[in-house]
């Protein structure tokens, strides 16, 4: 009976259903919190490993495996708009996110179960056999995943929201922070995790890469964060849809463009606002709804270059720390592992900010209100790209002179068993040692060239350089066969070295992990990590072992002598064709400070922000609208992809810095003239315009929901708890 009262109490004032509570802070967003920790572990975990699945699993080229990767991310961002239709107009936020996070655990199940090779392989040798089987459910569960997380994402944020109180605006602002963390927590532990799950070896059949596994926690993390959520129910403050508002918003700024359009002559008066033209028609709370979201999204128009920036450490960022060293001497850094900085540093920086940094900047009397944040969240990206193009220079300076596409380049390796003095017409004159070779690529502008050895008699051969191509002429014992071999023209992946070995023995030679190698035959090259390697080689019985210590981003070709075996591999002579990396990865900790203080100030606000200026009834449209300034962000970045880069890196880093200073100018004016509203407010002012005084709306309010609930209770229907 008391709990009946308490909650016509809270209906009469429109106040929400007080939920129990701890330290302040309603006990329900512990369940919520919890559920996002989950729900980023499976995103952000599954990936990780997303574009090797593509690569080495469905063999995929590089360019469609990023293509298709940046496109997922695109559409996991633009679902939002969809989830915050359904939450908002048709099922409300809590059974959204049920509903939308089973098509989700679906979606990784099934991506998990596309990755199972023993499926397909019927021969037992390791590859599917049917790779459609697997593209088509790897598709399928993608593209669930993307409407699963999409969905739910702006419904759980502005569900969070929803759980606080009027007067509880310092705690709901700490929630947002702390949802945050979670994400970043989330996010960082998969990251980590994933990658070593993909790198064990399991299998029915034959053993590969686990993949299976990889893909298969992140769906267990779901199946928890829907468990937990569930969990939750019977303590959140749960707000009926009020019906199809989307529909009624689409129509309503129909006709008000319809009816201004046939009252566009100048002898109508003027009226303060476009959408005013729907007052003939519309009532006048849903307009006022109306303009409130719209003054938002179009504050929200330049905010898509924030992530096109921002987006770029996933790809521009990591490729850059391939052409660097990941030697921190107490452990080794793969270049892909350095993006784990940033939700590392989202862990620190949010707590800074909010306990430290914020509360000093207003203790010294300056407002820093939410867009001003914002905007010096934009500038601090800015300047992490005036960084990461100082370090681009940096790196330039140590890379090789790798050849234009108008030039070839050539290198001479001579295996012969003396000394040869070699031409190259009209006047390059080289004189290499035996099992050595020329110091450094010779570049030409032209692409026929003719060799002459001072062997006796003297032999001259022509040859045709690849374009825009860098090789290596190769001098076997018989120099009548001189040959070609193409050598890499860029750094190798993912910071690895790129090694081949040529073959000075007088019969075949088998070499760990290589093919069979004839004599005076070249490798193709072996990529192989950072640290010491082992190489055993072997002819007949007769073996000898090679050991060598890389670092990152070199190439090497090894010469093997005829004496191999009789020295103990100790006469393999080592050609450096590319240095290894020596700029350290290190320097890109500032630009990852830089951006990460930037999306705090950013995202953190932002979503903030979204949640505060929407009318009760759309918060999720705006947590979505927010959304989508990501998807478009992540769109962008394919274009850029796409175009093209500018010829020099740093030049390209500085473009985007300067775009976005430009575009931080214009949000930065656009915030100026955008008054802070509270949306409660500006209803209930509406309202009482419209006559309803607050007792009277409180008395109609009232009756119409005794009405309501007297007819449910007629009807046996349980109760809702708003
Ligand atoms: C991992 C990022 N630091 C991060 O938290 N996010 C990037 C896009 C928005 C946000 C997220 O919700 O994942």
């Amino acid at each position: 009976m008391i709990n009946l009262t308490d909650e016509k109490m809270d209906k009469t004032t429109k106040k929400k259903k007080k939920t129990a509570e701890c330290c302040g802070y309603p006990i329900s967003i512990f369940f919520i919190v919890v559920n996002e920790f989950c729900e980023r572990f499976s995103y952000y975990g599954m990936r990780a490993v997303l574009v090797l699945y593509f690569r080495y699993f469905l063999l995929w080229d590089d360019d469609l495996a990023t293509s298709i990767y940046h496109a997922f991310v695109a559409l996991c961002y633009l679902t939002p708009i969809l989830g915050a239709i359904i939450a908002d107009s048709w099922l409300g936020k809590f059974k959204t996110i049920i509903y939308l996070s089973i098509v989700y655990a679906i979606g990784q199940v099934t991506m998990a179960i596309s990755t199972i090779h023993d499926i397909t392989d019927a021969n037992r040798d390791g590859t599917p056999d049917n790779f459609t089987f697997h593209i088509a459910l790897s598709m399928l569960g993608l593209i669930l995943i993307a409407l699963g997380t999409g969905g739910i994402k702006p419904c759980v944020a502005a569900f969070g929201g929803d759980q606080f109180q009027e007067h509880q605006s310092r705690q709901l602002n700490t929630f947002f922070s702390v949802f945050y963390l979670c994400i970043n927590a989330g996010s960082l532990l998969s990251t980590l995790i994933t990658p070593v799950l993909r790198a064990q070896e399991c299998g029915i059949h034959t053993q590969q890469q686990c993949y299976p596994l990889a893909f298969g926690v992140p769906a267990v993390l779901m199946v928890i964060s829907l468990v937990v959520f569930i969990a939750g129910s019977g303590m959140y403050v749960k707000t009926d849809p009020e019906g199809n508002i989307m529909w009624s918003v689409c129509k309503c700024i129909g006709f008000a463009i319809k009816n201004r359009f046939r009252h566009r002559s100048s002898s109508y008066p003027k009226r303060e606002h476009w959408m005013d033209w729907a007052n003939e028609k519309y009532d006048k709370l849903l307009i006022a709804q109306i303009k409130m979201v719209l003054k938002v999204l179009f504050l929200y128009i330049p905010l898509p270059m924030f992530w096109t920036l921002f987006d770029q450490k996933g790809s521009r960022w990591t490729l850059q720390a391939t052409t660097m060293s990941g030697d921190f001497g107490a452990f080794i850094l793969q270049p892909d592992q350095m993006q784990t900085v940033n939700p590392i540093l989202i862990l620190t920086l949010v707590p800074i900010m909010d306990r430290l940094i914020f509360p000093l900047i207003q203790k010294c009397g300056l407002n820093f209100s939410p867009l001003k944040r914002m905007t010096v969240g934009m500038l601090f990206a800015a300047m992490a790209f005036v960084s990461a193009a100082l370090v681009q220079i940096e790196i330039d300076k140590t890379l090789p002179n790798f050849p234009s596409s108008s030039e070839s380049q050539l290198k001479v390796v001579n295996t012969y068993s003396t000394t040869l003095n070699v031409t190259i017409s009209p006047n390059e004159h080289l004189l290499i040692e035996s099992f050595g070779s020329s110091a450094d690529y010779v570049t030409f502008d032209h692409q026929d060239i003719t060799v002459s050895l001072n062997t006796n008699p003297v032999i001259t051969k022509a040859f045709s350089l690849i374009k825009g191509g860098r090789q290596t002429l190769i001098i076997p014992s018989d120099p009548t066969v001189m040959y070609l071999k193409e050598d890499v023209k860029s750094k190798p992946r993912e910071g690895k070295n790129a090694i081949r070995f040529v073959n000075g023995y007088t019969a075949d030679l088998n070499i760990t992990n290589l093919d069979s190698i004839e004599p005076s035959a070249t490798t193709n090259y072996t990529l192989v990590n950072q640290g010491k390697r082992d190489f055993v080689l072997r002819h007949g019985e007769q073996w000898c072992e090679f050991s060598r210590k890389f670092g990152f981003g070199a190439s090497y070709t090894f010469l093997i002598p005829s004496t191999v075996f009789s020295d103990d591999c100790e006469s393999i002579t080592e050609v450096e064709d590319m240095k290894p990396n020596s700029v350290h990865m290190a320097l890109q900790i500032p630009q990852y400070f830089l951006i990460t203080t930037g999306e705090v100030m950013f995202s953190v606000t932002g979503l903030q922000f979204s949640y505060s200026q929407a009318p009760k009834n759309m918060k999720s449209v705006l947590q979505a609208g927010w959304l989508c300034t990501n998807a478009v962000g992540n769109i962008i970045v394919l274009i850029v992809a796409e175009l093209g880069k500018l010829p020099k890196q740093w030049a390209e880093y500085l473009l985007f810095a300067s775009l976005l200073v430009a575009v931080s100018i214009i949000f930065s004016i656009m915030a100026y003239f955008y008054t802070y509203i509270d949306p409660a407010e500006i209803e209930a002012q509406v309202r009482k315009e419209q006559g309803l005084e607050p007792e009277e709306m409180e008395k109609e309010t009232l009756e119409m929901e005794e009405k309501d609930e007297d007819q449910k209770n007629e009807q046996g229907v349980k109760q809702t708890k708003i």
